[in-house]
């Protein structure tokens, strides 16, 4: 079984009470967004040695095609996160056609951490989680919840249910 990893995205968060770092997340998920022109290899060797995993993530308008090489090479990172919105705010409608991407991540890599973010919630996360997805970012769906921690159970038990686990 593959872990599952809730994360809340702080883009939604209230700065000034981060009680949810007790509600049972797994990750806090940080947006910065920025355009990366180096060397890519040397990059994810240098996020290894720091004993930190690198992970990339896939715009909506981006093929999946793209992200094999990543995978498969020496300097291979260890997360993909396909967005399930455009970059940029909270709140946004969930994308169901980018389950084709994480289906085929999944059949290629059982035991890769993929990731899905934007447009989660309750009519949405088990599609995210039947299509392979182990790794949950959600935004207005936890911080907007009166409770948090019951939320981010939820979304945990749905990928134990999508692994035929619990
Ligand atoms: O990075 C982003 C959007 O750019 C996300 O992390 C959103 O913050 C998710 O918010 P919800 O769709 O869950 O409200």
């Amino acid at each position: 079984m593959l872990k599952p990893k809730i994360a809340p995205s702080m883009l939604s968060s209230d700065f000034a009470n981060l009680a949810m770092l007790k509600c049972g997340a797994d990750w806090l998920h940080l947006d910065i967004m920025s355009l990366f022109t180096g060397n890519w290899g040397e990059l994810v060797q240098r996020i290894k040695l720091k004993s930190m995993w690198p992970g990339v993530a896939l715009k909506p308008g981006t093929n999946i095609e793209e992200v094999y090489p990543l995978l498969d090479g020496e300097d291979s990172v260890e997360m993909v996160l396909c967005m399930t919105v455009d970059p940029g705010f909270g709140g946004q409608k969930f994308m169901p056609e980018m389950m084709n991407k994480v289906h085929a991540l999944r059949k290629k890599y059982p035991s890769l951490d993929i990731e899905v973010d934007g447009g989660l919630g309750p009519s949405t996360i088990d599609m995210a989680a039947s299509a392979g997805a182990n790794c949950i970012v959600a935004g207005s769906l936890v911080f907007g919840a009166s409770d948090p921690a019951h939320v981010i159970s939820l979304m945990r038990k749905s990928i134990e249910n999508a692994q035929g686990v619990g």
